[in-house]
């Protein structure tokens, strides 16, 4: 029998019931309890609604408040230095991940410890909690083993669940050095590690589970032979000290390629690839499977929300089966559904307002049903499914023939497209000496990433907007005053270029979107970003086309109320890309084309009506690099392309900024230089200057602000630690080039924060200008 499984359901609940809990624990408004309660019954609910959906192999150890990643650093006692006083418990997960500060009181000395760093998990926009080991690194299983436990509770519940661990490589490859280790290579720490894995498994054993779900993401990555051994040995280690257990190892976002190579002799019982974002590596990872190994077939897509044509992926499974025989065979997502929404009953509005492009979607319920359908039709034929197949074809034939999605306007201007177009008029030298003497700034000149405070206020306005109870013109006045409080905060702070503030943003990539042609907005299509942060990214479902300008009143209205300098706010043709749901009918690479010229239109309007910044955030880019080397070349080409499609419109007095953030931007240095803004502001401040040493190693001559201070986290940096790490950037940035500001954008603090921190930060290059 072909079993119809999961590898990971979403942990925030179908109407985003953790993310209102954790937040409301951190308040002070609900118990720790509480919170643990409202945990178990949502995965009570997740466990039961994949049984409902037909699943037999059902996940559990996927649930987390913050991140999985940072699970098991606690769940390994992998606690950084700064954090093992406090006592283990959700307390001390949630500092590791936001960091915590609090005032002195008469019985306690203040307390003030920072973050732990965080990165974008492969190529998502989830950010894990990056691991931290220092050459005395011991390990040890924590008192509660949160996999061991959520394994019995679901258990307790009548459901038998496939627990899923994060395997010991990928855990260590994603890991970094603590400061007091240098040159530490994380995986001599193996020997270390393994006896507490071979405990975890142990533990999980005797609670029952037979089959463990050992997800190893970095064999999607390029690996030396070196470390494809350690594959092996680990491999070879584990499951010969756990004789009960099957060991399924989890591959998903790309190929396993040769990294393949180890699987046969390991002695695992079977492996997941995926197959939506790579069909072409079934053949080989075939041929390289022992004979009794299981082939986990990731035929759903994890990562969009479209309906999968069920007849093709039906087709691929036939093959699997035919060649391995339907005892080996999984049916499954293509990676763990934390990247998709949970499901389409809560889209009401969709629903009824535009059925024919509802009809195309599916979330995770819906997508656990459609593993079930391919299940079914391989074990009982493809009549023990046919309505659901009938209607399944319908809907995709609909999708394909529908005439929404073209828009000839678009694909002939993408035609017409000349070299011209794709770069400024000027070189930067030149461009920089026009841009400072029309347009003088102070040195060390001081701004921010755009946002503001998203106050409740703002939030309660826009939702009242959204339901009809004020009407545009009042809300409309209530972003003009938030804009002119913004403008007024600014001055008082004496920053140098003033933003207006993002207040009418209730995201970045969807305000653009619901100004565009070609997208969609789900009600409900929530999915989890970082910590208890939700995104909902929009959906690009046909040919996307700017119709009238998006932000002009907004920031033409900010200029108005000051005399310095405001920087027009726009986001990035990739950004708008990545963090969108994208159709998968044509080429990415031609979808963030057409956003380029969208956003190139804002841009030159933006000139026209006299503003002289302008910042183009490209966040998203390095996430969007494939994890492949052979295949970054092809999609930096076009990705810089569509930047500076959309940036080069301009005059060379014209000061074009981008924004980056999160990522490892070593990979894509030089395609960073490419996209050749005037100004780069990037973040940098929990990433220990390692960023800085490849702009100066590799000459990168524009103007850049590494982040100051890290805006993640509640605390407020002192105007010392700002100004010290300005002193060590100024080691690789010359001072004409350097810029002052914090490492993103501030929507997710408070104002008081918020001012005493830029009060700080001001005071940093205030105090660069008065040193020589
Ligand atoms: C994730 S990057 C955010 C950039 C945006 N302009 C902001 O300040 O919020
Ligand atoms: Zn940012």
């Amino acid at each position: 029998m072909v079993q119809a499984t999961n590898l990971g359901f979403p942990r925030i609940g179908g109407q985003r019931e953790t993310k209102k809990q954790v937040e409301s624990y951190w308040a002070g408004k609900i118990t720790e309890q509480a919170l643990d309660e409202g945990a178990v019954k949502l995965r009570a609910e997740n466990w039961k609604l994949q049984k409902a959906q037909g699943l037999s192999q059902i996940p559990s150890g996927d649930f987390s408040f913050y991140d999985h990643v940072l699970d098991h650093s606690v769940m390994f006692n992998v606690i950084p230095q700064r954090f093992r006083h406090l006592a283990d418990g959700h307390e001390r997960t949630f500092a590791i991940g936001r960091g915590i500060q609090k005032p002195a009181t008469e019985t306690q000395e203040k307390v003030d410890i920072e973050a732990q760093e965080m990165k974008k998990w492969f190529d998502t926009n989830y950010h894990y909690i990056v691991p931290e080991f220092e050459n005395e690194q011991t390990f040890h299983l924590d008192a509660q083993v949160k996999t061991v436990q959520e394994f019995k509770e679901a258990k307790a519940l009548g459901i038998h669940t496939r627990p899923v661990v994060l395997g010991p490589l990928t855990f260590l490859l994603l890991g970094k050095t603590a400061k007091n280790s240098p040159g530490l290579e994380v995986l001599t720490l193996l020997p270390k590690l393994l006896p507490v894995y071979e405990e975890l498994f142990a533990k999980l054993a005797e609670a029952g589970a037979d089959w463990i779900q050992v997800d190893e993401p970095c064999l999607a990555l390029d690996l030396t032979p070196a470390v494809v051994e350690h594959y092996r040995s680990v491999y070879t280690r584990l499951t010969a000290a756990a004789p009960s257990i099957k060991f399924l190892i989890a591959t998903y976002f790309g190929r396993i390629g040769d990294n393949v190579s180890f699987i046969k002799d390991s002695g695992v019982a079977g492996l997941h690839i995926d197959l939506v974002r790579s069909p072409e590596q079934l053949e080989s990872v075939v041929a390289n499977l022992n004979k009794t190994q299981v082939l986990s077939l990731g035929l759903i897509d994890g990562r969009n929300i479209w309906k999968t044509n069920l007849a093709n992926a039906l087709k691929i499974a036939k093959t699997a089966v035919e060649a391995l025989g339907s005892e080996r065979i999984f049916v499954a997502p293509s990676c763990s559904l934390l990247h998709t929404p949970v499901t389409l009953r809560f889209e009401k509005r969709l629903a009824s307002k535009n059925p024919e492009l509802f009809d195309w979607l599916a979330y995770s319920e819906e997508k656990c049903k459609e593993v079930h359908i391919i299940a079914q039709a391989l074990n009982h034929g493809v009549e023990s499914v046919q309505a659901e197949l009938a209607d399944n074809a319908r809907s995709i034939e609909a999708r394909r023939t529908s005439s929404h999605t073209t828009n000839s306007a678009v694909r002939e201007r993408l035609e017409a497209i000349v070299p011209d177009q794709l770069r400024r008029r000027s070189a930067f030298p030149e461009r920089q000496a026009k841009q400072h003497e029309a347009h003088p700034l102070p040195a060390f000149p001081t701004t921010t990433i755009g946002s503001f405070p998203q106050t409740k206020e703002i939030r309660l306005a826009r939702s009242k907007f959204t339901k009809g109870e004020i009407d545009a013109a009042a809300y409309n006045d209530f972003i003009k005053q938030e804009i002119a409080y913004c403008v007024k905060e600014q001055e008082k702070l004496n920053l140098d270029v003033l933003v207006h503030g993002e207040a009418e943003r209730n995201d970045m990539v969807a305000y653009f979107g619901e100004r565009l042609e070609g997208y969609i907005f789900s009600e409900n299509g929530w999915i989890a970003s970082y910590g208890s942060r939700c995104v909902r990214p929009p959906i690009i479902f046909g040919d996307v086309h700017r119709v009238n300008p998006m932000t002009i009143t907004e920031t033409v209205y900010a200029q108005s109320l000051t005399s310095k300098f405001m920087k027009g706010m726009l986001t990035g043709p990739v950004t708008c890309l990545q963090w969108s749901f994208v159709r998968d009918d044509i080429p990415r690479s031609v979808v963030c084309t057409q956003l380029a010229f969208a956003i190139r239109d804002e841009v030159v309007d933006l000139e026209k009506a006299g503003i002289v910044h302008i910042q183009v955030d490209e966040p998203a880019i390095r996430e969007g690099l494939p994890l492949r080397a052979v295949d970054f070349d092809f999609y930096l080409q076009w990705a810089v392309d569509a930047f500076l499609l959309s940036t080069t419109g301009v005059q060379d007095t014209t000061v074009i900024h981008t924004h980056m953030c999160y990522s490892d931007f070593q990979d894509i240095f030089q395609a960073i230089r490419r996209m050749d803004a005037d100004v780069l502001t990037i973040e940098n401040s929990k990433s220990d200057m390692r960023i800085l040493g490849a702009f100066s190693t590799h000459g990168y001559n524009a103007e850049i602000g590494p982040g100051v201070f890290d805006i993640h986290s509640p605390r407020v940096p002192s105007t010392s630690e700002m100004k010290e790490r300005a002193d060590a950037m100024l080691k690789y940035i010359p001072r004409r080039n350097l810029w002052i500001n914090p490492d993103c954008g501030l929507k997710t603090r408070g104002w008081k924060e918020v001012r005493e921190s830029l009060t700080n930060m001001v005071a940093v290059a205030e105090a660069l200008r008065a040193s020589t």
